[in-house]
């Protein structure tokens, strides 16, 4: 049996503002740097330990990783980032308010911005001062593949290479995972690995900073899955993200 550690990156000040994030590169609030610290602690306590992180180019992810491994005195340990672990491109949301937007558009177009499986939201133009083309992060990807909008369904195809040709062969080889990523990076692993329906996925909201355990057969096929910590405070904070979508 082997284990993968899934942990959403703690609360961001895009987050806090209520504001579609996206690829935008915001950092965590001191409340998101309490909670990755608790999720290395949780992780601590409970025995764990890794031989490899993942995580992805954006800073949020990044610095819940470093704070989960300082935790757990794993500073050392090799960490690979990729883009295709980035947050899904919220297109030309990217910094609007997400109550704002309910209260022009309705909560119902909101819901579908958010969590639709195949409708993306409105495309950034590329000459858009927010489009990520120039940024030297992604120097090596050609144009297509840096996102002006992508839906769920758009994220898992490019999250998909990533688990099979990296993350899936390391977890074969015995390595113990640990992957810092993002709300809609993880409901796309979530979705492949529990083989959850189109329309299913739309209810799936994963708290921030709380470590999420999959059990998983020698096919990496799911036995069980799990969040550490109090079950009632894990409910809660998944029920507050998926509110962020209200118009109040
Ligand atoms: O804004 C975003 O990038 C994501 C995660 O914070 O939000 P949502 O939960 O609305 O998909």
């Amino acid at each position: 049996m082997y284990k993968l550690v899934l942990i959403r990156h703690g609360e961001s000040t895009w987050n806090l503002e209520n504001r579609f994030t996206g690829w935008t590169d915001v950092d965590l609030t001191p409340t998101g740097v309490e909670q990755a610290k608790q999720a290395g602690r949780l992780l601590k306590a409970e025995g764990y330990d890794f031989d490899v992180a993942y995580t992805s180019v954006l800073k949020r992810a990044t610095r819940t990783l470093w704070h989960v491994l300082d935790e757990l005195d794993r500073t050392w340990l090799p960490v690979v980032h990729s883009w295709r672990l980035n947050e899904r491109h919220y297109g030309g949301l990217q910094g609007l308010n997400k109550a704002e937007m309910a209260k022009e558009y309705g909560e119902e177009q909101v819901l579908v911005w958010r969590r639709s499986y195949t409708t993306p939201p409105p495309a950034l133009e590329p000459s858009d001062p927010r489009c990520e083309r120039s940024d030297p992060r992604y120097a090596k990807l050609s144009p297509e593949q840096v996102p002006l909008t992508e839906c769920l369904k758009d994220t898992v195809a490019r999250v998909m290479p990533f688990w099979n040709e990296s993350m899936a062969p390391a977890i074969r080889a015995g390595r113990r995972l640990v992957v810092a990523a993002h709300g809609n990076s993880i409901r796309a692993l979530v979705k492949y690995l529990d083989n959850i329906s189109d329309s299913d996925i739309v209810g799936v909201n994963i708290p921030n900073g709380i470590p999420l355990v999959y059990e998983l057969d020698d096919d990496l096929k799911p036995l069980r899955h799990y969040y550490l910590g109090d079950a009632e405070a894990v409910a809660a904070a998944a029920a507050a993200v998926a509110s962020q979508g209200k118009k109040a």
